[in-house]
């Protein structure tokens, strides 16, 4: 950093002999000398500023990548509710594009912060050395420049504050496009989503645009100060000259040093406006690591004990509005006990709490006696397996999302649980086997055979409470068959929650529960409930006949 930023000094000092003492003495062997000097100047200056620039990229790259996995590790223990209240594209743009902002920034400051600092005083001392009074003429204007500079920083600081948010809803905007891209092909809705996309475009080139004008200000107000300085020393230095006070090479020696001084000063006063940039990147990542998970294990964990599962007096609810209220009702351990009711009704709900994806606002939810929030919260999870209505699967093979369930699973284990949730059926049919790549989300497969998968994980997690939410809603009569009988091969032994619309597949269950409004509105065997003649019966009447769709 030293020897580049010094090299331009060097330089600047050698054309003063070059002038007065070469040149008018037509010594051509000194000239070669001076050659040799400035070229040597120069090869110095361009390794140390490659090395300088290769480490100071490396460290910075190092820095961002370490911070984008602490990050995004951090960002995996937040609540189930942060990630609702943010899109995943400003996450996105807060992992990738912040924290590139702040590299970018760190390797600008450092690198000019060292470099042209030193280029900066090598120049100033050979212009004081050259005539303290030219130096002064030419930079006295910069004191001027302070006050500009400092109310630049607000400006500069608001508009990238919002160009960041800006590219955030970019990033949110495309994240929702291509997830929807089916909706938006059958809906014709490509020309409107460009047009949307081009608003929003629009919106940032505009931020984007009035964050660069007050970065591109600093340089600017720093060029009109050296062009007067120029001006300045010229008339003065000139009119020196021409009495004989100075010579030519003292004076081609200062404009030189002067030239080059503008440059490293230019970058410098840039460097308040890059850290208010900085800063505003800065402040958006510090928006994420503040953020703390409200769902956390307790101070001294009970050890998880398979049993009864117990909702008592259980309220819920999303910001004020009530989704829960009130909901007891017991799941006996090692039976299977069904939940219906009509969409909204709360179903979903009691899974998430059952998990802790979300803690009650009131009531107990107790596991084999023990309220859940007093349980370790790994082993928790660890005790329940899901199949959701929703199936995630990663950019893998079949075998490596059916994995997923138990990580230290051997290929066999794999294997038996993809032959009794039927997904052998299909895969075995595939070139590759289970060793075929699922696509994006799984959009290779279809609804049906992800489902199945999930199942496979769930079956390959063995644990001894089951939550299954619709696990056959996308399975044809054939495949649903042999799924409900490998669910029901599963299920024997653990204590299964099970969410269904149609009542013809939970007609086995040891109780059912009917859901309403965030209540149990009736409760019994398939049995019991038909012979209650109520809410059930109705609905399995309407069901059967086939007048009202599944619930
Ligand atoms: N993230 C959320 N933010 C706000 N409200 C929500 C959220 N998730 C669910 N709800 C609301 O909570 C209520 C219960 O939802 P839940 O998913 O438990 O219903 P469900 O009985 O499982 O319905 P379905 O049978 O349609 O799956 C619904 O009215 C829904 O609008």
């Amino acid at each position: 950093m030293s020897v580049e930023g010094a090299a331009l000094g060097a330089f600047a000092y050698l054309i003063q002999p070059l002038f007065d003492d070469l040149f008018s003495a037509g010594s051509m062997s000194g000239v070669g000398w001076v050659a040799l000097a400035i070229s040597g100047v120069f090869v110095l200056r361009a390794v140390a500023g490659f090395g300088q620039r290769l480490i100071v990229v490396a460290v910075g790259l190092k820095v961002t990548t370490g911070l984008q996995s602490r990050l995004v590790g951090h960002l995996l223990s937040l609540d189930l509710g942060y990630f609702r209240d943010t899109p995943p594209g400003a996450l996105i743009e807060r992992v990738r594009g912040d924290t590139l902002a702040l590299q970018g920034l760190a390797s600008n400051v450092v690198m000019s912060l060292g470099r042209d600092t030193i280029t900066f005083v090598s120049l100033l001392t050979v212009m004081f050395v050259n005539d303290w009074r030219w130096t002064l003429l030419a930079l006295i204007g910069l004191p001027l420049l302070v006050l500009p500079v400092v109310a630049l920083q607000r400006y500069i600081r608001t508009t990238t504050t919002a160009s960041r948010e800006a590219a955030a809803r970019l990033s949110g905007q495309l994240d929702e496009m291509f997830h929807g891209i089916q909706s938006i092909k059958l809906n014709r809705l490509e020309r409107h989503e460009t047009d949307r996309f081009g608003a929003e475009v629009g919106h940032f080139l505009k931020q984007a645009i009035r964050a660069q004008r007050g970065m591109a200000a600093n340089p600017a107000m720093i060029d009109i100060i050296a062009a007067a300085g120029f001006v300045a020393v010229l008339y003065y230095g000139g009119a020196q000259i021409i009495a004989g006070e100075k010579t030519v090479g003292q004076f081609m020696s200062f404009f030189t040093a002067l030239a080059l001084i503008f440059d490293p000063l230019r970058r410098l006063s840039n460097i308040a406006g890059q850290l208010q940039a900085g800063l505003a990147s800065l402040e958006r990542l510090y928006e994420v690591l503040e953020a703390r998970p409200t769902i956390l294990p307790p101070a001294n964990p009970r050890p998880v004990v398979p049993g009864e599962i117990r909702f008592e007096d259980v309220e819920f609810g999303y910001e004020g509005t009530p989704v829960l209220r009130g909901l007891s009702f017991t799941a006996e351990a090692e039976r299977t006990t069904a939940i219906v009711g009509p969409s909204g009704a709360g179903k979903t709900t009691v899974f998430g709490l059952l998990t802790r994806l979300v803690d009650p606002a009131g009531g107990r939810i107790t596991l084999a006696g023990t309220e859940i929030g007093a349980l370790d919260l790994d082993g928790l999870r660890d005790a329940i397996a899901v199949v959701g209505q929703e199936t995630a699967l990663f950019d893998t093979t079949i075998a490596g999302n059916i994995r997923l369930g138990r990580l230290d699973a051997t290929p066999e284990e794999v294997r038996a649980a993809a032959e009794a949730a039927s997904v052998l059926e299909f895969a075995d049919a595939l070139p590759l086997g289970l060793d075929t790549p699922v696509g994006p989300r799984g959009s290779a497969l279809s609804g049906g055979q992800r489902q199945r998968v999930a199942i496979a994980r769930a079956m390959l997690k063995a644990a001894p409470i089951l939550l299954l939410d619709e696990p056959t809603s996308a399975l044809d009569a054939r495949s649903e068959q042999l799924v409900q009988e490998a669910l029901k091969r599963l299920s024997a032994g653990r204590t299964t929650l099970v969410i269904a619309h149609r009542l013809s597949t939970i007609r086995d269950a040891d109780r059912i529960l009917v859901l309403d409004k965030g209540r149990v509105i009736e409760q019994g065997s398939h049995a019991e409930l038909m012979a209650a003649n109520g809410a059930y019966a109705r609905l399995e009447a309407l069901q059967s006949a086939g007048v009202l769709p599944p619930l």
